[in-house]
């Protein structure tokens, strides 16, 4: 292959030390791409307490040892700072107030496409990539412009575009997904095949930042513990609060979906003790250390203002399910911004409210200030401050903060 080194692109790729990024690394380069490795580095080693069981050292020798293999430029950067700044704070913050945050999802839209992406462009690419599993369209306008598509990853099992889904145009714009056509086998085959040192290396964990670490150890270096009761509440009066309006899209029944707190301390009995409503999570299971019930407790609901958990017996307790929930406009986030539903607008999607959930038949409905996703079933645990995700067929095209 002759490439004319004039014409060559020049693409900077997030090279993790995993095995996805060396492939992606390994066929830019043999695409004919000009390829840079940026590694970044997010942890200060005195930012946080649990730095040492972090293993980015580890995982940049691995960065640095593929690209000499491939014969690259390599470069490592600090965004410690700004990953403090941007995620590990409103990580608490969203903790403190009884929300659940998804690390990843912001780590994407914050950091690797953002501060990185801007990195990347003053070194003078024309793309960042990154390792993920998923793929970019592009839809040539009859303006001239072009409108960029975000697609699942070929291999359904592996599939990151819910990971993406805050991205804009802009950053799609300037973003290419080398490993989006291949499944994982085929990844681990082509290292293996070039030997890459990172054939074998063992999936990371999601959680981008908390590495190794348990998230209510990470959570107890800030979040100040706190005792409060567990009320387990029983099924009758959790099916009463869990059985929205049937949906019509009224400002009744926005009200109604805005009520908080959903339950009261008198709706049930006191069963146990806790340590901070903040430390958890509904749906969750672990961690309530309440004995003695016939099926084991599920938290239903928090309260952390007034620092009490509900909780209710067995998997299929009512106040774990619900239909519908509620995006506000200022947490809502079109990828196709084109299109974007106007007040009183309804679409029919699939939907996903957490990483590798199967999609789910869903129907939007834009309303003032804000949108409804309701589903065609009941979900389980829908929890406030992660995200759902909407797609058209297998293409991502919308999102947001379930509020
Ligand atoms: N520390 C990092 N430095 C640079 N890029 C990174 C880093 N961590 C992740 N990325 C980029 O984001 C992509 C997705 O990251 P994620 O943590 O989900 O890893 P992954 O799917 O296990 O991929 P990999 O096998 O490449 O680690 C990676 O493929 C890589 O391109």
């Amino acid at each position: 292959m002759h490439f004319n080194w004039r014409e060559m692109k020049k693409v900077v790729i997030g090279l993790s030390g995993g095995v996805d990024s060396s492939v992606a690394a390994y066929l830019l380069k043999e695409q004919g791409y000009e390829v840079i490795g940026l590694f970044m580095k997010n942890w200060h080693d005195d930012s946080v307490t649990i730095s040492e069981e972090c293993p980015w050292l580890e995982d940049s020798n691995d960065a640095l040892i593929v690209a000499e293999k491939l014969g690259i430029p390599f470069q490592t950067v600090d965004l410690s700072r700004e990953y403090k700044e941007r995620i590990v704070d409103y990580m608490f913050a969203e903790y403190e107030r009884g929300r659940t945050p998804n690390p990843d999802v912001l780590c994407n839209r914050e950091i690797k496409f953002d501060v990185f992406l801007k990195i990347a462009l003053q070194l003078g690419a024309d793309f960042v990539a990154t390792g993920h599993y998923c793929r970019k369209g592009i839809l040539k306008n009859s303006d001239g412009t072009e409108t960029f598509q975000l697609f699942a990853g070929k291999d359904t099992n592996k599939d990151q575009s819910y990971f993406l889904c805050q991205l804009s145009q802009q950053q799609l714009a300037k973003t290419l997904f080398p490993i989006g056509e291949l499944t994982k086998p085929e990844v681990r085959q082509i290292a293996a095949d070039n030997d890459l040192i990172t054939a074998d290396k063992k999936d990371s964990q999601g959680l981008c930042f908390i590495g190794k670490v348990r998230l209510p150890d990470f959570l107890q270096q800030k979040l100040k513990p706190k005792k409060g009761v567990i009320v387990e509440v029983p099924s009758d009066i959790a099916r009463y609060h869990a059985s929205a309006p049937e949906f019509k899209g009224t400002s009744d029944e926005l009200a109604y979906h805005a009520q908080k707190p959903l339950y009261h301390k008198e709706d049930g009995r006191v069963v146990g003790e806790h340590q901070g409503a903040h430390f958890y999570t509904k749906g969750q299971r672990k961690g309530l250390n309440v004995g003695g019930t016939k099926e084991p407790l599920f938290v239903i609901d928090t309260d952390v203002d007034e620092n009490i958990i509900y909780t209710g017996q067995g998997k299929a307790h009512p106040g774990l399910y619900r239909r519908t929930l509620f995006v506000t406009d200022d947490e809502l986030h079109w990828v196709r911004s084109d299109l974007a539903l106007r007040v009183d607008e309804t679409m029919e999607v699939m939907a996903r409210i957490r990483y590798r959930q199967p999609l789910q038949k869903a129907t939007l409905y834009k309303i003032d200030g804000g949108l409804y996703v309701d589903f065609q079933e009941k979900q389980s645990a829908i929890t406030e401050g992660q995200f759902v995700a909407w797609y058209l067929e297998d293409e991502l095209v919308g999102s947001g903060v379930i509020s």
